[in-house]
């Protein structure tokens, strides 16, 4: 026993030593220096490499007599000699800066993923080699063995006896190509591009070889034995010119309307031009000229050289291709607006300290045996007990022997609890999936998880959620990410000072560092006024307002309601948006706008998520009741599609405040410490959450598991700083604007009192009298503002008499047929 245990403790700081961070960082450091180095003695290698490979290499380290030119020594000449002249020649240069990046990686700074900046650079450097060795082969012995190292020369040489010299070129040009493709931006812009250019000079040169054919025609003269002296400029310049008599050259007109003509329209050169000239094809070739533009094109042309008509025919064509290849390219890009944008650096973010050892051996021993002891005195048995340490609370998992029944074991909570002497020990029976039952006892040195360590981990830079929230480590201290989008919407409850606010910064961070403000808005309501205000320092990049409103953070709870009905009102119009791009949320709806096929002329926009996030929500509900949860509800059940999420945020997870109609809506839901089981059992539909032990110590519910989570720990100076980094960076010029929302006490009865009529009254009398359509959809989609207000200014047109009466799902009939009419009843309504 005693001798296993000395073993288990060998194997233990052996693997304790590959885990400790100092010896990654030391490891990154070594590697970065190393690589530094090496580059030295590669740029050295391009100057020394003659003097230092004039020595036999085995003798070189034992003898002290032989020195070497090498600006790293012996030791750099060895390498250098090694990479370049036995390996990849010049694509060599590559092999230190994988070597560096590799280092960084250790050291935990990441300036590019590794895997594939190393990937990118290991193919560059066996492209280039081989490229190299293809192209000059040894070089005479340049640099050892050629340009293209060893392996370039062996690696051609050996393709060239395969595929000839012949197929290894055009094997490695499409080996590059394909790489160049998919690394970079723009080569398969250039290479249709260079297609497209090759494609066009062999047409130019077919239409110089007609040219020359036309003028032996001219030169042949035409049937009535005289010499063919018109020109095509004349016929195509003057449609006044008589067209009887006139014959012109077949692939001429063929040529001019090369879009448009059809086999059947082609004309002969026999045929007279006048018998066609109902024939749309050379109708177009007729009046073209007409056209100011290409009149002016051609005509500088025609006077210089008459014989080039056909290479200016040409070029119309060929501009048009390159220019739709390019359009296929040319995406909208919604983050151009703030094109030098930085997202928040991470050392923005703290390192919090924590115990060397969370658990030690001894105190996972004590547990087992508290526990298999506790189980004992009831009779329990256990086969086995493996246990997993978390940040806050290790699990310990147990195979009960054949027989125990489960119930029994679920029972013993609080007597395990008291043997254990420790607070919020809570029992998983079954553990989901597994037959084993599970136990969850707190450390007694509690780990800090720090926002910088999520943000830092793979799994959050590497993640491709639209919308992630970052919210901390699950016990098998795996980083825990939820996809908003997904969610689709947030229910978070907890007592106080048991970490809501910190959570709530924790998902507003990790959006934060992942999101462009062209991407994302937020709007803020925090009743309790001192929560959220750091926030408002990014207004005018992340937040989006009422219009008419002072403060980027809504505390005020008439303005919540406003600014929650004006959200409904912005789901209506984005709905609307969504139907007439003929798409079914808003991922497809902006990537059919960026790929530009939606016309901003038709109202269309990159539409940003809104997340929207509520502090206090009790307080809220207190004090307006309906009036919020109406609308809320609404946003819960629609907003999905469109963008909108709601993070909502309450103390009290009572019933009345959590409602049915509320719950059904938020199938996530997120439980800190509550401080009872039956708060525990409305937030999540079970116990647990009163047994949790607080510090940001959460229950997890996606629908149907329920994970323990320690939540990120992010301080109010860590927030500052990074709201700071972003306000001082150039930002828009106000806040994201929501719909106006005025209130329905505005609206007065049925009467419509045209003395005080709308400030949009007469521009949206024009609009209407101009597209001939009266809706309050367009007018709501024209001016960004609420359904109530475009209502309203529907009423005082109806009134006006430039639009009928409300005819049910029909629009209304508009009654002003021209706008001198318009402009006439609109100054006769200023007048009154
Ligand atoms: N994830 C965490 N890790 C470590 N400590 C935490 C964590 N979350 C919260 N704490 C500690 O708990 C304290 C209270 O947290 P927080 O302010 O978030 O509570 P709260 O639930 O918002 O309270 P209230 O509802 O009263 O505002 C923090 O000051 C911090 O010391």
């Amino acid at each position: 026993m005693g001798t296993k245990s000395k073993s288990q403790e060998q194997t233990e700081n052996r693997t304790g030593f590959f885990h400790d961070e100092r010896v990654w960082f030391i490891s990154g450091m070594f590697a970065c220096l190393f690589s530094i180095y090496l580059s030295l003695a590669l740029i050295s290698f391009i100057f020394t490499w003659q003097t230092d490979q004039s020595f036999e290499w085995q003798n070189v380290f034992s003898a002290s007599s032989v020195s070497v030119d090498n600006w790293g020594g012996k030791i750099g000449a060895f390498f250098a000699n090694m990479l370049i002249s036995d390996g990849f020649g010049i694509g060599a240069f590559v092999i230190p800066l994988i070597l560096g990046l590799g280092g960084l990686r250790l050291m935990k700074l990441r300036p590019y993923p590794f895997r594939k900046a190393s990937r990118t650079l290991l193919i560059t450097a066996i492209l280039t080699s081989l490229t190299l060795g293809y192209l000059f082969g040894s070089a005479q012995g340049l640099f050892g063995n050629g340009l293209g190292g060893a392996h370039g020369v062996f690696m051609a040489q050996w393709m060239n006896s395969l595929m000839g010299k012949f197929g290894t070129g055009l094997f490695l040009f499409f080996a590059a190509a394909t790489f160049l493709t998919f690394t970079t931006k723009n080569t398969f812009h250039w290479l249709n591009f260079g297609v497209g250019a090759v494609h066009t000079m062999l047409k130019k040169d077919e239409t110089a070889t007609k040219t020359a054919e036309e003028a032996e025609w001219e030169a042949n003269g035409n049937e009535d034995g005289k010499p063919n002296t018109i020109s095509k400029i004349q016929e195509i310049e003057t449609p006044t010119t008589p067209k009887t008599n006139i014959k012109r050259p077949a692939e001429v007109i063929f040529e001019t309307n090369i879009d448009k003509t059809e086999k059947s329209n082609i004309i002969s050169p026999d045929e007279e031009v006048g018998n066609n000239i109902t024939d749309a094809s050379v109708i177009e070739a007729a009046i073209m000229p007409n056209d100011h533009q290409a009149d002016e094109n051609t005509n500088d042309e025609f006077v210089d050289n008459s014989g080039e008509i056909q290479l200016t025919v040409e070029k119309i064509a060929e501009e048009d291709q390159v220019e739709i290849a390019h359009s296929d390219q040319d995406f909208y890009d919604p983050t151009l607006d703030l094109s030098g944008y930085q997202r928040p650096p991470v050392e923005l973010l703290e390192e919090w300290k924590n115990p060397e050892l969370t658990v030690s051996n001894d105190e996972l021993i004590s547990n087992k045996n508290k526990i298999v002891e506790t189980l004992a005195n009831y009779k329990i048995q256990i086969d086995k007990i493996k246990a997993t340490i978390g940040p806050t609370v290790t699990l310990y998992e147990i195979v009960p022997a054949p027989g125990v029944r489960i119930s029994k074991i679920k029972n013993l909570e609080d007597d395990i609890a008291l043997s254990l002497a420790a607070l919020g020990i809570r029992i998983i029976a079954p553990i989901p999936g597994k037959g084993t039952i599970g136990i969850e006892v707190p450390n007694l040195n509690p780990e800090v998880v720090s926002m910088l360590s999520i943000i830092k981990s793979a799994k959050f830079q590497e993640s491709k959620y639209d919308l992630p929230l970052a919210l901390g480590k699950t016990i098998s201290n795996e980083t825990f990410m939820l996809d908003l989008t997904k969610m689709p919407h947030l229910l978070v409850a907890g007592a106080t000072g048991q970490g809501k606010s910190v959570g709530l910064n924790a998902m507003l961070a990790s959006l934060l560092y992942k999101k462009h403000p062209s991407q994302l808005k937020f709007v803020l309501v925090d009743p309790k006024k001192v929560e959220l205000t750091l926030y408002s320092k990014i207004e005018r990049h992340f937040l989006a307002k009422l219009p008419d409103s002072e403060e980027p953070i809504i505390t005020d709870t008439q303005k919540v309601i406003y600014t929650l009905n004006s959200l409904c009102n912005e789901m209506d119009s984005r709905y609307d948006l969504l139907k007439l791009a003929h798409v079914r949320n808003i991922k497809e709806y902006n990537e059919k706008f960026v790929s530009r096929r939606l016309s901003p002329t038709k109202g269309h926009k990159f539409l940003p998520y809104i997340v929207v996030v509520i502090d206090e929500f009790a307080d809220l509900i207190m004090t307006a009741g309906r009036e919020i949860e109406t609308p809320i509800a609404r946003i819960a059940q629609l907003a999905r599609a469109i963008g909108i999420h709601l993070i909502i945020a309450t103390q009290r997870p009572t019933t009345n405040i959590i409602t049915g109609v509320i719950k059904a809506n938020f199938p996530a839901r997120i439980a800190f410490r509550v401080s009872s089981m039956i708060d525990s059992r409305t937030i999540l539909d079970c116990p647990g959450a009163n047994q949790l032990i607080g510090r940001g110590d959460m229950l997890v519910s996606t629908g149907n598991d329920i994970i323990r989570v320690q939540c990120a720990f992010v301080d109010t100076p860590e927030i500052e700083r990074i709201t700071d980094f972003i306000g001082n960076q150039r930002g828009y010029s106000s806040a994201f604007l929501l719909p106006e929302y005025k209130g329905d006490e505005t609206i007065e009865g049925n009467e419509v009192d045209l003395s005080k009529k709308d400030d949009l009254f007469e521009e949206a009398a024009r609009v209407i009298v101009m597209n001939q359509q009266g809706s309050t959809s367009m007018i709501q989609r024209k001016f960004s503002i609420g359904y109530n207000r475009a209502g309203r200014i529907i009423d005082q047109l109806e009134a006006a008499g430039i639009v009928g009466s409300f005819e049910g799902s029909k629009a209304r009939q508009v009654l002003i047929t021209d706008e001198i009419s318009l402009e006439h009843i609109l100054n006769n309504l200023n007048n009154k």
